[in-house]
C-alpha cells in the first residue's frame, strides 16, 4: 500500500502542496486531477525523490520513500518524453532492466508486440514520433513487475489503439494486485477507470472519492462538473460563461 501523509512542499515561501494525504491499496487505480499548477507534478516528484518535501511522509508498505526497496517497487511514466535519443528502443529497455537489476524476458517481448514496436525498436529513439516515445516509456514501466506504477498523462500523444491497449494493461495490472497512481486532465477516463479520484486545487485536496460518490455528493452529472465546482476554476465560472456568450 502506498501512503502519503501530510505532504507539503514550499517554493519561495508559497505552499504549492499543502497537507496532502492519499493512500492507494493493491488492486486500485487512483487519479489525481487538478487545474494547471495545482501541484500534481510536485507530488509525483516527491514520490520519485526528485523534489524533497518540506513536510510529510511517503511509504510503500513499511519502506520509506528514500529507500532502495521503495524505489525498486515503483515504476514511472513521465509526461515529458526524456529519453536517450542515440539509443535504440531495445538498448533503452536493456538499460532500464540493468538499472532495476533484472533480465528482459517474454513479458517485455509481449509488450513490444502489443504496442506494435518490433520494427521501431531496432532504430534510434531520435527517429520516433511523440506517440512512439510514449509507447517506449509504457513498455519500460509495465515490464518491471513493480508494485506500483505512477502514470503522468499516459494517454497524451497515443493513437486510439494504443490508448485502448494502455487502459487494458492498467486494468490487468491492478487485477493482478498492482496499484496505479494516475495524474491526468482526462476526467472522462478517470471517471471510467479509477476506484477513486482526488481533486487538487492550489495544492490542497478539495475532494476525494469514487466518481459516483463525488457526483452524488456535489449533485453533478459527471466528474467534469464536480471538478468545476470544487476546483478554483469554479470561482471563474460566471466569467467564463459571459466571455463565451459574447464570443
Ligand atoms: N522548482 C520550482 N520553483 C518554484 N515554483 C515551482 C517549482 N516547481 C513548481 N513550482 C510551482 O508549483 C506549483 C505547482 O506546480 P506543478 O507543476 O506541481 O503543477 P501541476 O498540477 O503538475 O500543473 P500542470 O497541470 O500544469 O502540469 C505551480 O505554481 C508552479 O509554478
Amino acid at each position: 500500500m502506498l501512503t502519503i501523509q501530510e505532504l507539503s512542499k514550499k517554493f519561495d515561501q508559497n505552499f504549492v502542496v499543502n497537507q496532502f494525504d492519499l493512500t492507494i491499496q493493491p488492486h486500485e487505480i487512483v487519479a489525481i486531477a487538478g487545474p494547471n499548477g495545482a501541484g500534481k507534478t510536485t507530488i509525483i516528484n516527491c514520490l520519485l525523490g526528485i523534489t524533497s518535501p518540506t513536510n510529510g511522509e511517503i511509504h510503500l508498505d513499511d519502506f520509506p520513500q528514500h529507500t532502495k526497496e521503495f524505489k525498486k517497487r515503483m515504476a514511472y511514466v513521465p509526461d515529458e518524453l526524456l529519453l536517450p535519443d542515440a539509443l535504440t528502443g531495445i538498448e533503452y529497455i536493456q538499460f532500464v532492466n540493468r538499472m532495476y537489476e533484472r533480465e528482459s524476458g517474454k513479458k517485455t517481448e509481449d509488450l513490444i508486440e502489443l504496442f506494435d514496436m518490433q520494427d521501431a525498436f531496432k532504430k534510434p529513439i531520435e527517429t520516433y514520433s511523440h506517440g512512439m516515445k510514449k509507447k517506449t516509456q509504457l513498455i519500460a514501466a509495465f515490464m518491471l513487475n513493480s508494485q506500483i506504477i505512477v502514470l503522468d498523462e499516459p494517454f497524451r500523444g497515443l493513437d486510439v489503439e494504443a490508448i485502448i491497449m494502455t487502459k487494458r494493461l492498467m486494468e490487468k495490472y491492478t487485477e493482478k494486485g498492482g496499484s496505479i497512481l494516475l495524474a491526468t486532465h482526462d476526467l472522462l477516463s478517470a471517471e471510467a477507470m479509477c476506484n477513486r479520484v482526488a481533486i487538487l486545487s492550489r495544492g490542497m485536496k478539495v475532494a476525494e472519492g469514487h466518481a459516483n460518490e463525488l457526483k452524488n455528493q456535489y449533485d453533478c452529472k459527471n466528474l467534469e462538473e464536480v471538478f468545476m465546482k470544487v476546483s478554483m476554476l469554479g470561482e471563474r465560472r460566471e466569467r467564463f460563461e459571459k466571455i463565451i456568450d459574447h464570443f
